[in-house]
């Protein structure tokens, strides 16, 4: 049995929509539509998705926040819903958008009252800190109010607050969204950590393919509240032949570049952009073009979710889902 279990899982909502001067209709929204799928215990899974696929519902359900309309669930072999307390104590949660600790506190005495409300014992509070403290390095800032934070900072704040008390499973919703890049890396190399050394089960939610990238063996697709596509990264962009960009800054302006491997597909002046494909290594082209241009400056940027998603759909035509899943 894995230790995420979601058989058939539905969420609808009524909204209510204005219909002329003085009616209102009723309409239902399927949020989440017919789920499946398994977490294994020490696994780091990519869930992804376009704006309203169903990403952020499927984890409320996780957690017991919302209950299904429909389907089975099962979190650590309990039914979160139900025994959303006590599950509480088995899994960690972080939102990007939001905090979980106190603003007008300081770091420090979040963390006291995480460890009083997880009842969780003296040794291990004191170790499970040092070792956060450490690896996040919050050492400076324990003292600080959380509202004085920059956002990075928070993060790993919020990162730590949700790992205090050793959940088995840990949702992440958008946990590198609007950080810098130094910021970013510092999140991605706590969660490696996290997850291989304390085999703690991650489940990831993100618009970054880099955090996908260089965090999960497993990605995946959910839309319109199914899943699409479950497997690696690499079959994900070979589904859709995603391209990566390269931003290339000549110290001239030069005719398109022509190297193996890469198409001109922009020219602005000395600045280029080549589309290379997302699968393959871009090392090859980037010694082509450093050996045979005057090169100033170049940058990687990874394909947008949504254009991996929409370009998956084109080239598997009407039918994504039995293609990939
Ligand atoms: N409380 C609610 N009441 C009504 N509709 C809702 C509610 N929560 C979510 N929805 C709808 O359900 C659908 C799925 O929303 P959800 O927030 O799960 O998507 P998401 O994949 O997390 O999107 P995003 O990437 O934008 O956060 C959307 O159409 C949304 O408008």
């Amino acid at each position: 049995m894995g230790i995420i279990e979601v058989h058939n899982v539905s969420r609808t909502f009524t909204v209510r929509t204005r219909a002329g001067r003085l009616r209102r209709e009723k309409r239902e929204v399927r949020a989440v539509d017919g789920l499946d799928f398994t977490v294994e215990e020490g696994e780091c899974v990519g869930y992804i998705g376009p704006n309203g696929a169903g990403k952020s519902t499927t984890i409320k359900m996780l957690t017991g926040i919302l209950v299904p309309t429909g389907g089975r669930l099962r979190v650590a072999g309990v039914d979160p819903a139900r025994e959303r307390v006590g599950l509480a104590r088995r899994i960690g949660v972080v939102f990007g958008q939001r905090t979980t600790l106190w603003w007008d506190l300081p770091l420090r005495d979040s963390y006291e009252l995480a460890r009083r409300i997880y009842r969780i014992p003296d040794a291990h509070y004191r170790a499970n800190l040092e070792r956060c403290v450490e690896l996040l390095e919050l050492g400076a800032l324990l003292d600080t109010p959380v509202r004085q934070l920059s956002l990075g900072q928070r993060m790993r704040g919020d990162l730590a607050a949700a790992l205090l008390h050793d959940p088995q499973v840990l949702y992440l919703d958008e946990p590198t969204i609007g950080l810098d890049v130094v910021s970013k890396s510092r999140v991605r190399a706590f969660l490696r950590e996290v997850n291989t050394l304390q085999r703690t089960t991650v489940l990831l939610t993100t618009h970054d393919l880099t955090d996908i990238e260089q965090l999960c063996r497993r990605v995946m697709v959910i839309d319109h509240g199914r899943v699409v596509y479950d497997g690696g990264l690499e079959g994900l962009h070979a589904a859709g032949e995603s391209e990566r960009t390269l931003v290339v800054d000549l110290a001239e302006v030069c005719a398109p570049i022509e190297v193996p491997g890469a198409r001109v597909v922009r020219t602005d002046g000395p600045r280029q952009w080549l589309a290379i494909p997302a699968r393959a290594s871009a090392a090859p082209v980037l010694a082509a073009v450093a050996a045979r241009y005057p090169l100033v400056d170049l940058s990687v940027r990874e394909p947008a979710i949504e254009d991996v998603i929409a370009r998956m759909y084109s080239s598997s035509e009407a039918h994504p889902k039995g293609a990939t899943v």
